[in-house]
């Protein structure tokens, strides 16, 4: 694994004064005998939408799941190195998995809505917190389905099965279930990568308004988005986190010549 010295990986003066939502520092993540991640180090801010972008297979999608510990499914995976979630040890003893999970909300690149009508699956994780007043329920599927933007549109669907909304409101479904347990970070997962281009722009117009209530790091391979949507960006490559900054400082003025070769299309990457 070779790369170039991060710079701004960890940013000095960059993020002063902004509580985080997310940091990572020394963090490495092997399969087996194959590294991942690489001595990394991020602090996703409060309140705002980082984009984490970078070649296929640098392991974007394997520091994702270090915050919500979705890694710890994977047989074979260690993990060294301290990772925070609101300032606490997300990988403590004592720490509750239901509830990192509930707080750190997850989004996949494949719509995920479970074969249950659309109100079901927003209330699913309400029900398994305990909630059960109907009324109430009823309430926070709709308030989550507002929140999601898609509340005008299944308002008279809400019985039905979610398995037959189209892609992009069964991607705005699976948000509204991640919402409706309150969570206080959102890690994206190229979300949008099977969409068509309105939904894509309805789900970019979302991401956008979800950042005045929630903190999103959002892996995405469309430069365009992360250049729309994401308040800051990071870029990763071999493992490594290489570059962090403004999203406008790296889409203009990236400090790294792999991270200006990545943007603008000279490293092979995957289009969508
Ligand atoms: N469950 C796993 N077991 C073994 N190796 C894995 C596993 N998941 C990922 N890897 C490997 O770890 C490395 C990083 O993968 P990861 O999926 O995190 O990259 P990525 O940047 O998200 O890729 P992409 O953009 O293609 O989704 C790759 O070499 C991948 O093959």
């Amino acid at each position: 694994m070779s790369a170039p010295a991060p710079v701004a990986a960890m940013p000095g003066g960059l993020l002063d004064g902004q509580e985080l939502a997310l940091q990572a520092r020394g963090l490495s993540l092997d399969y087996g005998s194959r590294r991942a991640l690489d001595a990394v180090d991020l602090a996703v801010p409060c309140r705002r939408v980082t984009a984490l972008i970078g070649p296929s297979g640098c392991g974007k999608s394997s520091l994702l799941r270090c915050f919500n510990r979705l890694n710890d499914e994977i047989a074979d995976c260690r993990i060294v190195g301290d990772v925070r979630v609101f300032g606490a040890d997300a990988y403590a003893a004592e720490l509750s998995l239901p509830e990192l999970r509930r707080r750190v909300g997850m989004v996949f690149q494949k719509p995920n809505p479970f074969p249950q009508s659309v109100s079901e699956n927003v209330a699913f994780g309400l029900r398994l917190a305990g909630l059960r007043a109907r009324l109430e329920l009823e309430d926070r599927v709709e308030a989550a389905l507002r929140a999601a933007g898609l509340w005008e549109e299944v308002r008279d669907r809400l019985g039905e099965s979610a398995l037959r909304l189209s892609a992009g409101q069964q991607q705005r479904l699976v948000i509204a279930r991640a919402l409706a347990v309150e969570p206080q970070v959102l890690l994206m997962d190229e979300p949008a990568s099977m969409l068509d281009p309105i939904s894509t722009l309805r789900f970019e117009e979302l991401v956008v308004a979800l950042r005045e209530r929630y903190s999103v790091l959002l892996v995405t391979h469309n430069m365009q988005q992360a250049a729309r949507v994401a308040d800051y960006t990071a870029y990763m490559q071999a493992g490594r986190l290489l570059e962090f900054d403004t999203t406008d400082r790296i889409f203009t003025n990236p400090r790294l010549r792999g991270t200006e070769d990545y943007i603008t299309g000279k490293l092979a990457r995957d289009e969508e």
